[in-house]
Parts: structure tokens; C-alpha cells; sequence
């Protein structure tokens, strides 16, 4: 089983647009649609189309109207009571695949939520092989939240029979960073802006480059993090693919030819697609394949649509394994901004 933990969940409202985006004009949308959401829920969505047994650990009141979207999508969860319903994400989606997201802070957690949803975690992680902790944290949660977790998670847990995958941003993941190696987690999710967070390095020159062909400075940043007891880093790198950087290796892959539609969703469907693979007993090369191969199969899809199984093409995907340095060669500086 794969427990996941999204203490910040959303209801996602996607709005399909006709045209650009405008600044300041009114715009009659083409369609509307309202997914549950939050990162870690959309990865219990994807695992749970694979056929994968998942629980959904969040915080959320009877009635909410995203535990009632849990149910309408077959996803069983664990629900804490908390201080208001889930925010609402707002997509707009405009007809060339860009995606703007506007994301609420979300509702602040009352008294006992926070003991709670930790207590809940630590409980479902003894019979779960993987623990995925996903998105921002709400106001008022401290940032180093998922540090502090993950070491309870490990105190009560059997490291080897639960691991932890991290998929988080800004001060949570700089928080969790600081607390390594004791709070690495077995899986990293990096987005270029997430390595960037990490490293200091530029995003924009990051995913350029790996496009180009050079994955060198990504895979610089993956090690430094592999160095310091991370297990594999999963860094994500929009349409120029992905990068694993494990102990034993590095591979980039490249998907297939897509047309966007709307990103959101896509890292989550990597990180469970990774998962998929993970599960399988495949090797790091082919679980890169289906991370791939899963976070463009939900590009290709509108608002916060998942894919399933019949979605994904892991033949599309080409994986290449990337050489280490010889030995006494520097590593290639990382590209900061100017
Ligand atoms: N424009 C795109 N074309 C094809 N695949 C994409 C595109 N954007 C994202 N993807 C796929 O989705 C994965 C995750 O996207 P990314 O933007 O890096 O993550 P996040 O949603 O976490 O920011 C990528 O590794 C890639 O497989
Ligand atoms: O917790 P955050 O960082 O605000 O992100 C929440 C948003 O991210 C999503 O989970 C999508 O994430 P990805 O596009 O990174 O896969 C949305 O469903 C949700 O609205």
C-alpha cells in the first residue's frame, strides 16, 4: 500500500479560455471543470488508476466538498478535522497549453489538526511501503514540518519496509534540506524551480540546457543532494523531460512528441508514475521511463484530468543513460543568475 499526505489539498477549477490571456479584460470561458487536487492527492488518483492500493491522508471536515470528490473518484482516505473547507486552485488554461495557476494559502489547521494528521501518518506508514508527502503546508504550519516528520516516521517505522518520497517547494523544501541527512528522504521531486530553490542555480538556464542536451548541471545539483542522503532524485524538467541521479547512476529521458494542454498535475503523475515502476521491481532507468511517460500523459489532458494506464505510451520515452566524470574532473559549475 502507498499512503500519501497532502496537508494542504484543493479543489482545482480549471477555466478553459478561447483565446490568450488578457491582463484587465473580461473573458468569456469556453469551460469550466472541478477536480479534487493537491499533490499528493493527485498522486493517490494516478496510483489508484494503475490498480495500486492507496490511502489518502488530509486534513478535511465531513461534507467538504473535496472528501465527497474523493469519494465520487473511489479514493479511500483518512480525513482530519480542520479549520474550513479545502481552498479552491484556479487553472486558466488558455487553447496553446499555457497554464496560469492562482493557489490560495488554504484554511489555517485548528488546534490538535497538525498532532493529528502527524499521529495519522505515523500510523498508516507501518503498513505502507511507500509514504509520498506532497505540496505547500497551510498558514501557520511550521516549515520544517516534514523534516520533524520524516525523522517520526523513521523512529517508529522500519526505514526499510516504508520509504518516503518528498514533492514540496519554497521554505517547506528548504526546511527538509537543511534537516539532512537525518530527514532525507528516499525520494526527492524536484521541479527546475524546486533544484533552483535548492542549489541557487538558475531554472530557466537548468531546463534550457538538459533541452540542449547538456544535463550536466542538473545532474551536479542531483548528486549534491544523493551526497548528502537522499536516496534518488527525481528532478522533473517540464517538456525537456526528467533526470534520475541515484548512488549508481545518472539517466535523462526525453518524452515523445505532445501536445499540451494543461500541465497541471503533471509532476504528481511522474511522481506516481515513477512509483508504478518502482512497485513493479523495475530498474532506475525504467522507472524514469514511466515518469516520465506519465507527467506527459498528463500534459496532454485538460485541467486536473489524470492518466490511467490506456493514457500512457512508455515506448515514446527515450531514456539515456548519462555518463559519470572521470575521475579528478571538476564537476560543471551551476548556472546562477546574473
Ligand atoms: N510541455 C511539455 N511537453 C511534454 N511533456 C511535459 C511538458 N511539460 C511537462 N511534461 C512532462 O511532465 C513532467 C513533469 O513536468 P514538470 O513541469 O517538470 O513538473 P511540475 O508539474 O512538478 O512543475 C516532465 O518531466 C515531462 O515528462
Ligand atoms: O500545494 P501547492 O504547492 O499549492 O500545489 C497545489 C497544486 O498543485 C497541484 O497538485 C498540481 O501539481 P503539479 O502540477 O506540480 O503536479 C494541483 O492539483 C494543486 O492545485
Amino acid at each position: 500500500m502507498i499512503v500519501t499526505l497532502t496537508a494542504n489539498p484543493s479543489l482545482d477549477r480549471t477555466v478553459a479560455l478561447t483565446g490568450p490571456l488578457v491582463r484587465g479584460a473580461v473573458h468569456r470561458a469556453a469551460a469550466t471543470r472541478v477536480d479534487p487536487g493537491g499533490k499528493g492527492v493527485n498522486v493517490a488518483r494516478v496510483l489508484r488508476a494503475a490498480g495500486r492500493p492507496v490511502l489518502a491522508v488530509l486534513p478535511g471536515n465531513t461534507g467538504d466538498p473535496l472528501l465527497t470528490a474523493l469519494d465520487d473518484h473511489g479514493i479511500g482516505y483518512r480525513a482530519v478535522p480542520t479549520g474550513g473547507p479545502a481552498r479552491s486552485n484556479i487553472t486558466v488554461a488558455e487553447p496553446d497549453g499555457t497554464t496560469t495557476k492562482l493557489n490560495e494559502p488554504g484554511p489555517a489547521y485548528t488546534d490538535g489538526t497538525l498532532e493529528s494528521l502527524r499521529h495519522t501518518v505515523v500510523d498508516t506508514a507501518a503498513a505502507a511501503h511507500w509514504l509520498v508527502m506532497s505540496g505547500s503546508l497551510p498558514p501557520g504550519v511550521p516549515a520544517d514540518w516534514y523534516a520533524d516528520l520524516v525523522r517520526s516516521v523513521r523512529a517508529a517505522v522500519d526505514g526499510s519496509a516504508c520509504r518516503i518520497a518528498v514533492d514540496t517547494s519554497e521554505a517547506p523544501l528548504l526546511s527538509l534540506a537543511a534537516g539532512f541527512p537525518d530527514a532525507a528522504p528516499d525520494l526527492l521531486k524536484p521541479n527546475s524551480d524546486e533544484l533552483a530553490q535548492l542549489t541557487g542555480a538558475d531554472a530557466t538556464t537548468l531546463e534550457s540546457a538538459a533541452a540542449a542536451g547538456d544535463t550536466g548541471p542538473v545532474v551536479t545539483a542531483g548528486r549534491r543532494l544523493v551526497e548528502r542522503g537522499v536516496g534518488a532524485v527525481l528532478a522533473t524538467l517540464g517538456a525537456a523531460g526528467a533526470v534520475l541521479v541515484t548512488a549508481d547512476g545518472a539517466w535523462h529521458a526525453v518524452p515523445g512528441p505532445v501536445t499540451a494542454r494543461s500541465t497541471v498535475g503533471a509532476g504528481d503523475s511522474s511522481l506516481a508514475g515513477y512509483l508504478v515502476a518502482e512497485l513493479a521491481g523495475l530498474d532506475p532507468a525504467e522507472r524514469l521511463r514511466h515518469a516520465v511517460a506519465y507527467g506527459s500523459a498528463a500534459v496532454a489532458l485538460p485541467g486536473t484530468t489524470l492518466p490511467g494506464p490506456d493514457d500512457v505510451d512508455t515506448g515514446a520515452v527515450e531514456v539515456t543513460p548519462i555518463r559519470p566524470r572521470p575521475l579528478g574532473t571538476p564537476s560543471p559549475a551551476l548556472p546562477h543568475h546574473q
